[in-house]
């Protein structure tokens, strides 16, 4: 947990991916402690007027020649947060090319326009998707990396890619890698506004507003106690805030760290469609699917190191709150539509 002494009053931070669902309240976070996020995104999938807290810079990081001329205008900054990419399993497995270029091309030019400027600190939007099937859970950061979809490749390509640059160039990096990001923030200013929507939380609570007549469990003869795949669900101001703690970490003397960002709770798809039953008071019709590509059986995180190295313990992953949290940003969304 950030104390109430603790500040980031006088920094600016590039937040790349900071018009997107996690970026929005990672700006928001620094901006509470009196820090600037500049975002820098093209939103092609972001939403400009997430962008609340600070400047938008419009520069895709595909292009290699804008993303150094937009790193040198704040040439000053030091630690750069890295969260723009393409999330789409589905569509990655579908195009790979261009999940490649987005992800790991895009990461190559920011980690080359650092190198041109003041900032040596690097905090990386990383997924648990990087473990790929295994039996052992929790998951502790030195696991097999073994991805099972080309979204958790190019994540783990980026990872590794981080590393070689901590190496060679003494870039200092904290990888932080999230498990399922869900939850709004409690001012109901920011949510997950994804399009196309793919995650069970939003789609559930459509199902319940009716906003979907049906919606489809993928997979229910997986070896689960329900059948049901197991996830570990973290609140995406509690991923804020892993970043704060990663720069006062930094600010410690912290070199490079692979974390992760979860609770250490599984939870099945059927608990969180009765979770948003019991929150919205609303029945969530659906009906049993076949397994959906690239999908893993269970993921949830051993969070001991997340503890140890950045003094992180989640304070808002309860999952009727964020449950909660997120019917509340949906249901006003959908009333202003
Ligand atoms: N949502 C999750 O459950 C989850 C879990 C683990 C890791 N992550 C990672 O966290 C990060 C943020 O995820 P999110 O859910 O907020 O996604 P998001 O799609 O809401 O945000 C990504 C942002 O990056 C921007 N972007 C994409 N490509 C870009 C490019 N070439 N140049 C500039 N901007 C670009 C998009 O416009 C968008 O604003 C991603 O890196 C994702 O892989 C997400
Ligand atoms: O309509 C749906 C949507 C999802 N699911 C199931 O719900 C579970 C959770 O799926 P999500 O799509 O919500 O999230 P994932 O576990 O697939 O998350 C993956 O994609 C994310 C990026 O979008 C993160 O990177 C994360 O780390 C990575 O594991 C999965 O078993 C999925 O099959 C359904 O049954 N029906």
């Amino acid at each position: 947990m950030t104390s109430p002494h603790q500040t980031l009053a006088g920094r600016d931070f590039i937040v790349a991916g900071g018009a997107g669902y996690i970026g929005s309240h990672v700006c928001k976070s620094i901006a509470d402690l009196g820090g600037v996020p500049i975002t820098f995104d093209n939103l092609s999938a972001g939403h400009a007027h997430a962008v609340q807290w600070g400047p938008l810079v419009d520069v895709d990081l595909r292009d290699r020649e804008a993303t150094s001329q937009a790193f040198n205008h704040y040439e000053h900054v030091k630690t750069v947060i890295h969260l723009a990419s393409s999330i789409e399993v589905g569509t990655g497995e579908k195009e790979p090319a261009q999940f490649y270029d987005n992800n790991v091309s895009a990461a190559l030019n920011l980690l080359l326009a650092m190198n041109e400027t003041q900032a040596d600190r690097l905090i990386f939007s990383s997924t648990c998707a990087t473990y790929g099937e295994t039996q052992n859970m929790p998951l502790v950061e030195t696991e097999l990396q073994n991805p099972v979809s080309v979204y958790g490749k190019t994540k783990l390509a980026i990872e590794h890619m981080i590393q070689s640059f901590h190496k060679a160039y003494d870039l200092k990096y904290v990888t932080l890698r999230y498990f399922n990001a869900s939850g709004a923030d409690e001012s109901g200013l920011i949510g997950e506004e994804h399009n196309p929507e793919t995650h069970l939380i939003p789609i559930a609570l459509e199902a319940a507003a009716g906003r979907r007549p049906k919606m489809k469990i993928f997979g229910t003869n997986y070896q689960t106690p329900d059948g049901t795949c197991l996830r570990d669900y973290i609140h995406v101001n509690d991923i804020a805030e892993a970043h704060i703690l990663s720069e006062f970490a930094f600010d410690k003397g912290l070199t490079h760290a692979e974390v992760n960002i979860g609770t250490g709770r599984p939870i099945s798809n059927l608990e969180i469609l009765k979770t948003v039953e019991a929150v919205t008071g609303l029945a969530v019709p659906f009906d049993a699917a076949p397994p959906r590509a690239g999908d893993v059986t269970k993921l949830y995180a051993d969070s001991g190191r997340a503890k140890a190295v950045l003094g992180f313990t989640p304070s808002h992953s309860d999952i009727t709150n964020i449950i909660k949290t997120a019917w509340r940003f949906h249901s006003q969304k959908w009333n202003h539509d």
